[in-house]
C-alpha cells in the first residue's frame, strides 16, 4: 500500500511574502573540509535568492573549513555558524562511502535554538521553487521525503537483497518470513525540523548508544523520528537516481528541489563518465545548476538584502552562553 504523504500543509502558491518575515526561521545548509562542498553552498545561496526566498541561508561550518571559503560564503550573504564536530560511538564499520562519519556532526543544527523552525538542505541540492510555505507546516513532526533503496550504496540492506522498495512497495512485496515491514526511511539530505535543546540533547544521548550504521546520521535520524516522520512529496527532495529506478513517480517539470547525490553528479564534479551521468536530463540538471551558481546577477548585495544583519551580529553573543556538550573527536578520512 502506497504511504500516506503529507500534502494538506503544502498550498504552494509560488508567491513570495512582502512583508517582513519571521526571523525565528531559517534554511540551514552544513560544511565540513576544504575540498568542493563550499561550491555546493554558494549554489544554494544563489539559488534561495533566486526563487526569492525571505529567509537566510545559515551555514553550519566545521572548523576544518579553510578562512578563503567561509569569506566567500560571507559574501554571499550566508549566517555562518561554527560547530564542533559529532563522532558515533567507536566501531568496526563500513560507512556506504567513507566519508559520511563526518555528517554526524549535523546534529548540532538541533542546538540553534535562535530559530523555531529551519529547512535543512544539503550543499549538493539546488532549490528551484519557492518552498518558503515548509516553513508554515505544523510543529510537530519531522517532514521529509522518502528515499529509495535501489542504488548499490544500499547492498548491505535487506530492502535491496530483495529488491524491496518503499518508492514501488507492490512490486515486490515484503516476505512475512523477514519479519515485520521496515518503517519507512527518508532521505536526510532535505528536512525540516524544530531546533530545540532538549531534542538535540537526547539526539546526541541517543547517539552515544546506538552502534553507527552505513548511513550514519542519516540512519540514526531515521531511528529517532520514526513516530513523528511524515513523508512529503518528492518534489521537495528528487535523490536523482530516482529518474532512472522509479521514472513513473517523477514528473520532472514540477520538481522544486533536486538532489545531486547519485554518484557522479555533484556539479563540481560532475565528468558524465559515471553510470547514468550521460542522460539527457541529468546533463540538464547539471547545467542548470551552473547557470545559477554563474550568475552574477545573484550574487548577494548587502544593501538590497532585506536578511537582517543584527541577527548576523548577535549570533556569537547568543550562542557564547550554550554551551556545547562533550563528544569524542577522531580523525575522519576526507571526500574528495
Ligand atoms: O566533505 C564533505 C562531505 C559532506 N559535506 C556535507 O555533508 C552533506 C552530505 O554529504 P553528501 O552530500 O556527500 O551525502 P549524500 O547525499 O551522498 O548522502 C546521504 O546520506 C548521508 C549519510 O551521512 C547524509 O545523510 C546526506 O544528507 C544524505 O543525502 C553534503 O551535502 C555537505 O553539506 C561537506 O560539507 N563536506
Ligand atoms: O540516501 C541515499 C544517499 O543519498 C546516497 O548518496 C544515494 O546514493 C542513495 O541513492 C540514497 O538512497
Amino acid at each position: 500500500m502506497a504511504p500516506e504523504i503529507a500534502i494538506e500543509a503544502f498550498v504552494g502558491t509560488g508567491k513570495v511574502p512582502m512583508t517582513p518575515v519571521d526571523s525565528d526561521r531559517a534554511y540551514v545548509t552544513f560544511l565540513a573540509g576544504a575540498g568542493h562542498y563550499y561550491k555546493g553552498v554558494v549554489g544554494l545561496a544563489k539559488g534561495l535568492r533566486k526563487v526569492k526566498s525571505a529567509y537566510p541561508l545559515v551555514v553550519a561550518i566545521l572548523p576544518d573549513v579553510p578562512e578563503e571559503h567561509r569569506e566567500i560564503l560571507r559574501s554571499q550573504g550566508c549566517i555562518i555558524r561554527e560547530i564542533d564536530p559529532i563522532y558515533p560511538p567507536d566501531n568496526q564499520i563500513q560507512f556506504a562511502m567513507a566519508y559520511y562519519i563526518i555528517n554526524y556532526s549535523k546534529l548540532r543544527i538541533w542546538n540553534f535554538e535562535e530559530y523555531n523552525k529551519m529547512v535543512y538542505l544539503d550543499a549538493d541540492i539546488q532549490v528551484y521553487e519557492n518552498i518558503d510555505h515548509l516553513l508554515d507546516t505544523p510543529n510537530g513532526h519531522f517532514y521529509a521525503v522518502m528515499d529509495c533503496f535501489c542504488e548499490k550504496t544500499w547492498s548491505h540492506s535487506p530492502q535491496h537483497s530483495i529488491g524491496y522498495c518503499q518508492q514501488c512497495p507492490d512490486k515486490v512485496t515484503w516476505p512475512a518470513e523477514m519479519g515485520s515491514h521496515p518503517p519507512l526511511y527518508f532521505n536526510a539530505g532535505m528536512f525540516v525540523f524544530e531546533p530545540n535543546r532538549f531534542t538535540y540533547e537526547n539526539l546526541l544521548q541517543t547517539l552515544t548508544v546506538t552502534p553507527p550504521t552505513p548511513f550514519a546520521e542519516q540512519d540514526l535520524l531515521n531511528m529517532f523520528f520514526q513516530q513523528t516522520y511524515k513523508p512529503i512529496p518528492l518534489v521537495y527532495n528528487l535523490v536523482l537516481a530516482m529518474l532512472w529506478r522509479h521514472p513513473e513517480n517523477v514528473e520532472l517539470d514540477k520538481v522544486k528541489v533536486v538532489h545531486y547525490c547519485a554518484a557522479g553528479s555533484k556539479p563540481w564534479r560532475y565528468t558524465g563518465k559515471e553510470a547514468n551521468m550521460e542522460r539527457e536530463d541529468i546533463k540538464m540538471l547539471v547545467n542548470k545548476w551552473w547557470d545559477i551558481y554563474n550568475d552574477s546577477s545573484l550574487d548577494f548585495n548587502a544593501e538590497e538584502s532585506e536578511v537582517s544583519e543584527e541577527k548576523t551580529f548577535s549570533l556569537p553573543s547568543i550562542m557564547a552562553a550554550v554551551p556545547e556538550p562533550t563528544v569524542s573527536y577522531i580523525p575522519a578520512p576526507s571526500a574528495a
